[in-house]
């Protein structure tokens, strides 16, 4: 006679209680990183764009950027506070995760977080990427940025990154407060400028599983946004997606239309105001500060047109509770249970992990002096 399998009472007491976040053991902020004083800003600009083809007058100019906000980024303060919020909306809840902080191209560097995670016992971490939405530089560059730092590292834990989270009604939610608040300082008509960081048309055309992802995600959060508004008070107004902070070589596409440009457009058109609603950026950035709050506003005082800038999520309790269930949610996934998966718009849910080819790296441009010469050509061709 066979004995159904009873549970061995001694074992099951042994087994630790199951948390929410199981089976991770903390979580990790990954950020870009940014210059903390002027003698910084080289260092980080050559860590940026190494082996990227950025042209030097580039270079010059966005150093010069920094160097107006006294060599300083806003991006390390706001992901400080954004590990404070992060934190205490954890223990709101008892979610007892230690939560890290890593970046891509300033110190604290990635490396050194996950050797400091390995020395602490972490075993197993989800990560929060600070950018959120699908494409080479704001995703696919991360995940190969992660598993740079797990080969350098002993013992390095096993990360999970979360899902992207721009249609994640969090994320979305809070910009539709931050777009009515900056519409309500303009005049009756005003048109919404929703802004993101542009990239090489190339990069967008193989962002996401299906190409064009970083374009496709983007329309597809303004056209919430600007749907929701529109419920909210019955008003239409006229909306674009456009782009800051181009750079690589001029005869490189990237995507346009610039702000400045477009502010030029609806100025001509007659326009009476314009809300600017950077929705590709999770905090204030110097693209935000910079491109938008100084450039931009500059541009639109010049044609005499009313601007607004929109706030970006920063520490706002939207944001916050939203990374906070998109860690539990992930922790139900790895678990294998069904968690629900909030979202907003027509493409549904970001996916858990990215497939092989999502958001490949471009090949880049390179010179003849790279290419192998033949052996038996002579020291110099002086024809
Ligand atoms: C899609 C995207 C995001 C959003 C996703 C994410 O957040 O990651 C983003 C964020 C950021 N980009 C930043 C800064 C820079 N980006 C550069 C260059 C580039 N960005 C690109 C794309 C993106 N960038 C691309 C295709 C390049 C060309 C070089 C290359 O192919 O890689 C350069 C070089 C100089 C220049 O050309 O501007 C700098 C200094 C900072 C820090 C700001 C601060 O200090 O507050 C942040 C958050
Ligand atoms: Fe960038």
């Amino acid at each position: 006679m066979v004995h159904p399998v009873s549970p061995d009472p001694a074992r099951a007491d042994s087994t630790p209680a199951r948390t929410d976040s199981d089976p991770y053991d903390a979580v990790l902020l990954l950020s870009f990183g940014g210059p903390e004083k002027p003698e910084d800003v080289l260092p980080f600009l050559q860590n940026v764009t190494r082996g990227r083809g950025i042209p030097d007058e580039r270079l010059k100019e966005v150093g010069e950027h920094y160097y107006g906000f006294g060599g300083k980024s806003p991006i390390n303060d706001q992901n400080r506070a954004l590990l404070a919020a992060l934190r205490e909306s954890f223990d709101e809840i008892g979610l007892g995760l230690p939560v890290y902080w890593g970046n891509r191209n300033w110190a604290p560097y990635l490396t050194d977080t996950l050797r400091e995670m390995a020395a602490d016992g972490i075993r197993r971490a989800v990560v929060i990427v600070t950018s959120a939405y699908p494409s080479y530089s704001g995703c696919r560059q991360y995940r190969e940025n992660l598993a740079d730092a797990t080969a350098a590292v002993e013992n390095a834990p096993v990360i999970n990154k979360l899902r992207h989270y721009a249609n994640h009604p969090g994320f979305v939610g809070s910009f539709v407060e931050s777009t009515a608040a900056a519409l309500s300082e303009l005049p009756e008509g005003a048109a919404i400028a929703y802004v993101t960081h542009s990239i090489p048309t190339a990069m967008n055309a193989t962002s996401g599983p299906d190409g064009d992802g970083y374009v496709g995600w983007h329309l597809d959060v303004a056209a919430e946004i600007t749907a929701e508004l529109e419920r909210r008070t019955g008003v239409t107004r006229r909306t674009d997606l456009v782009y800051c902070s181009r750079s690589g070589p001029p005869q490189v596409p990237w995507l346009e239309p610039d702000v400045n440009d477009h502010l030029e457009e609806l100025a001509a058109a007659g326009v009476p105001g314009v809300a600017v609603v950077p929705i590709g950026f999770v905090s204030d950035h110097m693209e935000v500060i910079y491109d938008l709050d100084t450039e931009a506003a500059a541009t639109a005082d010049k044609l005499g047109l009313p601007m607004a800038r929109a706030a970006t999520p920063g520490t706002d309790a939207r944001f916050v509770t939203m990374l906070r269930d998109l860690v539990v949610e992930r922790a139900e996934a790895e678990r294998g249970e069904q968690p629900e998966r909030p979202c907003v718009g027509k493409l549904g849910p970001g996916w858990d992990n990215c497939r092989p080819d999502c958001c490949p790296a471009l090949r880049r441009p390179t010179t003849s002096t790279q290419t192998a010469v033949p052996t038996t050509a002579g020291p110099k061709d002086t024809a």
